[in-house]
């Protein structure tokens, strides 16, 4: 049984009897009472409430949400069903540490579940000790209960688990706070003001948040204090400013400075810090200059005695930052550079190694355009990255990644010349069946296997997430998620040899496993992969019948009109996946939904999703197209969209759904379509080249007018090198001429608009800056003046993603019930 226990004034942990459920450490929690994890009731409210207005008030002369009496009947009941798909967990993150008694290993996975009513995801740690009593079985033994987190960005365990960061980054203009707990308490607690820092980077991309070997110091990314702002009062401006906030005087805004784009307004500098776990003492890393933005630091392998280095990702803006959120095409080295020295290690540090205060930042990576995800081997003996120089050569925001290795030289003086080794070169064109090359957006901070040179990562493999070791003296690639499998799978920790992974389907929620080597007779050892049974991923009874009546494949979809010009890879097929019901009621087949992934460099994986699964269980069968160009299949087929969008992606869409028309698998008379982004793109497209083919449409974010976007989007250069090709690259100027102008607008859906007649749901971010609303705005204002049906939602506070809960729970709620209004 779990007991509440107070430690001190601001903060209870869970104390547990039994030391197998007991967390490695013990979990801050944020208030006084424990919040039981029950799903909101405010939607029960919300079709409450609907309901009354219709048995009460008789007809109703003001329709709160435009609907008739009947929609308002549909909203409710799938408002209802909705929110019982979004309060499904997820699994975030997860760390093993080895247990006390050195018997199996405890094992804490960060979970998130929406918060409707708080418009939040609540994060909680759920913890397990895991034991392997005979070989072939595992076993889990779960803590009673997750414990919240709130307020928490980030956790980070030290390499040998005795000690836990727990980072909450400041609301306002309140300092960043360091918490160092260990196995039974709160140590040390830092409060970093933001005239040292402001917030600490726990993206996932500029992050990087690092202990050193011995545990004493933490290397971490933060935004570089904002520079001074102009103060004013009565007589004028104020000279010298002040920092002081008194009523006599205001804060001018100063020099206006780029920023990173979407998802990153207002982080202009993301800089290198240390802070020294025994003072509390923080140093900004020295000599790194101005016009580089860093991240993703790491220690470099240290030697007693001697300096200790840092090994960072350096992006460098020297004139504009161009948007970075899903652009992998942002030219990025790694470098080293000497970590400042504290007054406590200063003393008996012989600089022997020939560094010293001046020691410059070395570009390590110098004659490849990208490299990122360092990597130091177990042993230090060698430093492993990931370049995405084919997309940063090409223009594509992403593509086919590489991997490579540097051995590591001792002496410091050698750096600067190391040999960078191919490990995984870009795979132009897979034979069928075959690995399709490197596709991975994280790796784990110690992806290792014992033999210190196999990786473990997750890496898209056509229209699924698989698995791969990769060996990096060698080069071998394995696929060790079940090769039979259609399912999605990806790996969350490694538990010595052993992994941890979850792996899921369109219609199948989460199930984490756990994987162990078998050794076999040939030279490849086969993986084994055990259930895990958990709670974790647990969903009503009602969402599990819907799921059970369920089933998907993956469709491969020949590629129709195969030109002369056509590389190999661009002629091959490209896939759909396809989830329907498997009742056998009748033979008539369900209303379709297409639904079209952005990017256009990105992919639709068959893994579990919420909206999706939602969507599928109110009566709909989806084809989810990817389109070449997609990620997962290839450079050669990647690389034939740019230049071609608009026609080629187009095209692959209406085969898609020739295709299952043919099988008998969809109706021609019921389709609907749905995308975002570049899938909004494809979506408008498509009501516009094919009028007749869809009933109803929705579009999230959609790119419509290329010539608007481009003056007015964070990545201009994706329209130059999605309308124009390769080429684009090294035409694209901010101030377009007009001939440009002409061709981004003839490439666009908008060129299309006169013949579109579907009815059309626009769900739009106010705060978006990769494709503004303005885009999604003027389509919308243009089609309602042509007397077609069209209804906005505009999200006041949302981004491209529009993905906070109570936007993302409306967006599909509306596309459930627009999609039920046109297509039954
Ligand atoms: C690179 C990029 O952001 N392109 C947009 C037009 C787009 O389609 N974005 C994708 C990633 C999305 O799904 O939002």
């Amino acid at each position: 049984m779990a007991r509440l226990y107070c430690i001190n004034t601001s903060y209870w942990c869970v104390s547990f009897k039994s030391n197998l459920f007991r967390p490695p450490f013990p979990l801050p929690i944020s208030s006084r009472r424990l919040t039981l994890l029950r799903p909101t009731s405010f939607f029960s409210r919300l079709s409450a409430s609907l309901a009354m207005y219709d048995s009460k008030s008789g007809p109703i002369k003001e329709m709160p949400l435009g609907l008739d009496a009947a929609m308002e009947e549909e909203y409710a009941s799938q408002s209802k069903l909705l929110q019982e798909f979004a309060s499904i967990s997820n699994i975030d993150k997860a760390w093993i540490f080895k247990s006390d008694g050195g018997i199996g290993s405890q094992a804490m996975f960060s979970i998130s579940q929406a918060n409707l009513l708080a418009n939040k995801r609540r994060k909680c740690i759920v913890s397990a000790h895991i034991s392997q009593e005979t070989k072939g079985t595992v076993s889990f033994q779960w803590a009673p209960f997750p414990v919240e987190m709130t307020g928490v960005s980030t956790i980070v365990p030290s390499p040998s688990g005795s000690k836990l960061l727990v980072l909450r980054n400041p609301e306002n203009e309140s300092p960043s706070k360091f918490e160092i707990w260990g196995s039974s308490q709160l140590e040390k607690e830092f409060h970093i003001p933001q005239s040292v820092h402001g917030s600490v980077y726990t993206d996932g991309w500029f992050e990087g948040v690092s202990w050193n070997s011995d545990e004493t110091l933490i290397a971490y990314v933060a935004e570089e204090p904002s520079p001074s702002k102009p103060t004013f009062n009565d007589l004028g401006y104020k000279k010298g400013g002040s920092t002081d906030k008194d009523c006599g005087s205001w804060k001018g805004q100063g020099d206006w400075e780029e920023d990173w784009g979407e998802t990153y307004a207002g982080k202009r500098q993301p800089a290198l810090f240390v802070i020294n776990i025994n003072s509390g003492e923080v140093q900004a890393v020295k000599g790194i200059e101005k016009s580089l933005s860093v991240g993703q630091v790491v220690w470099a392998p240290s030697t007693k005695g001697a300096c200790q280095y840092l090994v960072f990702v350096g992006w460098s803006s020297d004139t504009r930052k161009l948007g970075i959120k899903y652009c992998y095409n942002r030219p990025c080295a790694l470098y080293a550079v000497r970590a400042p020295l504290f007054k406590s290690e200063a003393s008996g540090l012989e600089l022997k190694d020939g560094s010293n205060e001046d020691m410059p930042v070395v570009n390590l990576t110098q004659h490849i355009s990208s490299a990122f995800f360092p990597r130091f081997s177990p042993d230090g003996n060698f430093l492993v990255f990931l370049s995405a120089r084919s997309s940063v050569d090409s223009g594509a925001h992403c593509a086919t990644d590489s991997l490579y290795r540097i051995d590591w030289p001792t002496d410091v003086k050698l750096w600067p010349s190391a040999k960078i080794v191919d490990v995984i070169p870009v795979v132009m064109c897979a034979d069928d069946g075959c690995f399709p090359g490197l596709y991975f957006s994280s790796v784990l901070s110690n992806p290792w296997l014992s033999d210190g040179c196999t990786m473990i990562i997750s890496s898209i493999w056509g229209s699924s997430q698989v698995i791969l070791s990769v060996n990096v003296l060698s080069g071998e690639v394995l696929r060790i998620s079940p090769a039979d499998s259609n399912f999605s799978w990806d790996v969350l920790t490694l538990d010595g040899n052993n992994i941890v992974a979850v792996s899921s389907s369109p219609v199948d929620v989460p199930q984490i496993k756990y994987g162990c080597i078998v050794e076999k007779a040939t030279k490849a050892a086969a993986w084994s992969w055990l259930d895990v049974s958990s709670s974790i991923f647990k969903c009503s009874e009602k969402v599990k019948s819907l799921l059970s009546s369920l089933q998907f494949s993956i469709m491969k979809i020949p590629v129709k009109d195969v030109s002369d010009g056509l590389t190999k890879g661009a002629g091959k097929p490209f896939e759909a996946i396809f989830v329907s019901s498997n009742s056998k009621e009748s033979d008539a087949c369900n209303p379709l939904i297409v639904i079209l992934h952005g990017g256009p460099h990105s992919v639709s994986i068959s893994s579990f999703s919420k909206s999706l699964a939602f969507l599928s269980s109110i009566g709909y069968n989806l084809l989810i197209v990817n389109y070449r160009g997609s990620l997962g299949f290839g450079e050669e087929a990647l690389q034939s969209l740019p230049g071609k969008v608009g026609s080629q992606d187009v095209n692959d869409v209406l085969t898609a759904i020739d295709h299952v028309i043919d099988k008998g698998l969809a109706s021609p008379s019921k389709i609907t379509v749905l995308g975002g982004s570049h899938g909004g793109f494809l979506t408008t497209h498509l009501i516009g080249q094919a009028p007749d083919k869809f009933v109803a449409a929705a579009v999230r974010n959609p790119v419509c007018n290329i010539a608007l976007m481009v003056g007015t989007t964070d990545i201009p250069d994706w329209c130059y090198v999605e309308a124009f090709g390769s080429k684009g690259k090294d035409s694209f100027t901010e101030a377009p001429p007009a001939e440009q102008l002409t061709l981004f607008h003839s490439k666009s859906p908008v060129s299309h608009l006169s013949k579109v007649k579907t009815p059309t749901l626009f769900l739009l971010g106010a705060q978006d800056l990769r494709v503004p609303v303005s885009n999604g705005l003027q389509y919308a204002r243009a089609l309602k003046e042509k007397g077609v049906v069209v209804k906005v939602i505009v999200f006041p506070n949302d981004v491209h993603g529009i993905e906070r809960p109570q936007s993302d729970f409306e967006s599909f709620l509306n596309i459930g019930v627009w999609f039920r209004k046109y297509c039954k």
